[in-house]
This record gives structure tokens, C-alpha cells and sequence, in this order.
């Protein structure tokens, strides 16, 4: 592809000439084997204060479709399990294939699932910045959730519908009043690893908290994702954005933690 040639969309397997930590001893995704998680009687459940979260904007970052919040105070916070402090949502992104059967970063047993939702939170008792989270080993916290195809999710559509607003790379829109809690599973249930950014810089920052159950959302709620564009306006060449997933990285003898 022209721009994969330019540079300027590189694949996974080339990041690690910018980003050496690439090949790194906590990089992410990984694959969960579920049976060689340890459950740890310590892990407590983990907390969801998102009632007074605020939403902000949605914007195509060419990565991915970003929804992003208001963390200048502790207004909507992830703490329990792993966590020794309330970490704040900063915003939430998913990855995706381009069919149903592949999409998702972190896999289980070697399966991937159509999509996967994550939202990112970083430590603002210990840091001041994001950025400066994003580069500490206990800066970040980020909650996955898979997505699996089936019946259509009947939230969903409040971003699904936004999302033609933000066809090309560099577009932005408001998106106010949406609170994220919609998107849980009914399960709380998670493992945890200590990991990565998914994507350039790759930082190994982030306390991964992967919820075992996924939601369901319909194959034309997926394929909407699919109308995004890798490109800007301006650019003469149109690439779908689909298959912004990074595969499953070496474990390198990490634990992963089980919740009960
Ligand atoms: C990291 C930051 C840009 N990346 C992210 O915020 C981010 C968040 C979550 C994921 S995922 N898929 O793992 O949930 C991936 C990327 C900007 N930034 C801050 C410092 C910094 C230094 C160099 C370049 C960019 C930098
Ligand atoms: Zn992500």
C-alpha cells in the first residue's frame, strides 16, 4: 500500500525500528489461556465510578474512533482489583477486523472475538499529566472489553450514528452526555497482567484489567466502524480503517491474575 510504503501506516511487525520496546518484556495484546490464570483470593472486584463522568468529543486520531472525557478531577474513576489507586477515564477506542471472526487485540485460547473496547485511565494521585502516566509502569490502567456479533446492542447506536461525522482521519465532533457504563457485560469478572500500549509509543504503562465477558452488538453496528477512513479529507487515497488490532505478544513469564 502506497502509505504503508510512505511510512506512514506501518504495520506492527515494523514498529519496533521506531519503538524498540516493541520487543519488549511487557508488551500487549497478549493470549489469555484461562485455565493458566491464577485466581488470587486478594483480587478484589473492581469499581466503576462513571456516574458523573463527562463526555466530550468523538474524533477519528487515524488510529482508531476516540470518545474522550473530562479528567480534570476525580469525576469518573476505575479502582479495586489491581489497582492501589483510583485511576482516571481519560477515553475509550476500539479495534476491529474487517469480518467477524477477527478484530480483537487480546485473544483467549488463541480465539479472537469481532472487536474490542478499550478504556484508558491513568494514576492522577501519583502523576499530574497523562503523558507523564503514559510512561510510568503504573500509569496507566486500561478496562478491555471484547465485542462479539450477534443481536444488535441497543446503546451502541449513539456512537454508531456519530461516526459519519468523523469519516476522515482528523475530524472531530462534540459528543456530550454519554456515559460509557452502557457498554459493560453483566459480569464484572476479569484477568489482569501488567502490559502495553497497544499502539506506537508502546509504552509499558498499563495495568490491562480484560473482562472475561464480551458484549454482543450486530454485524451492522460493526460495519459502520468499518466506514471510517485510515485518511484525511485532503488526501487523494481512501483506506477503510478496519484491522487496527495488534496480534497477541510474548508473554516473557508474566502471570496473569484471575478475578473470582
Ligand atoms: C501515548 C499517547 C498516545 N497514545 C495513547 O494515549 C494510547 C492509549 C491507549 C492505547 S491502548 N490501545 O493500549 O488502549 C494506545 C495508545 C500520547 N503520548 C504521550 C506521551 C508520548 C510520547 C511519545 C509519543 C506519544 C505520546
Ligand atoms: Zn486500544
Amino acid at each position: 500500500l502506497s502509505l504503508l510504503f510512505l511510512g506512514w501506516l506501518t504495520s506492527p511487525s515494523a514498529w519496533h525500528n521506531k519503538y524498540p520496546v516493541a520487543h519488549g518484556s511487557r508488551q500487549s495484546p497478549i493470549d489469555i489461556v484461562p485455565h493458566q490464570a491464577s485466581r488470587d483470593p486478594n483480587l478484589s472486584q473492581i469499581v466503576l465510578n462513571y456516574d458523573r463522568c463527562t463526555s466530550i468529543n468523538i474524533s477519528n486520531n487515524g488510529h482508531s474512533v476516540v470518545v474522550e472525557f473530562d479528567d480534570t478531577d476525580d469525576r469518573s474513576v476505575i479502582q479495586g482489583g489491581p489497582l492501589d489507586n483510583p485511576y482516571r477515564l481519560k477515553q475509550f477506542h476500539f479495534h476491529w477486523g474487517e469480518k467477524g471472526c477477527e478484530g480483537s487485540e487480546h485473544t483467549v485460547s488463541g480465539n479472537s472475538y469481532a472487536s474490542e473496547l478499550h478504556l484508558v485511565h491513568w494514576n492522577a494521585v501519583k502523576y499530574k499529566t497523562f503523558d507523564e502516566a503514559a510512561t510510568a509502569p503504573d500509569g496507566l490502567a486500561v478496562l478491555g472489553i471484547f465485542l462479539d456479533t450477534g443481536d444488535d446492542h441497543r446503546w451502541l447506536h449513539t456512537i454508531t450514528d456519530a461516526l459519519y461525522m468523523v469519516k476522515f482521519k482528523g475530524s472531530i465532533t462534540d459528543f456530550k452526555d454519554f456515559n460509557p457504563k452502557c457498554l459493560l457485560p453483566s459480569s464484572l469478572h476479569y484477568w489482569t497482567y501488567l502490559g502495553s500500549l497497544t499502539t506506537p509509543p508502546l509504552h509499558e504503562s498499563v495495568i490491562w484489567i480484560v473482562l472475561k465477558d464480551p458484549i454482543t452488538v450486530s454485524e451492522k453496528q460493526l460495519g459502520k466502524f468499518r466506514m471510517l477512513l485510515f485518511t484525511g479529507e485532503e488526501e487523494d487515497q481512501r483506506l477503510r480503517m478496519e484491522n487496527n488490532f495488534r496480534p497477541p505478544q510474548p508473554l516473557k513469564g508474566r502471570k496473569v491474575r484471575s478475578s473470582n
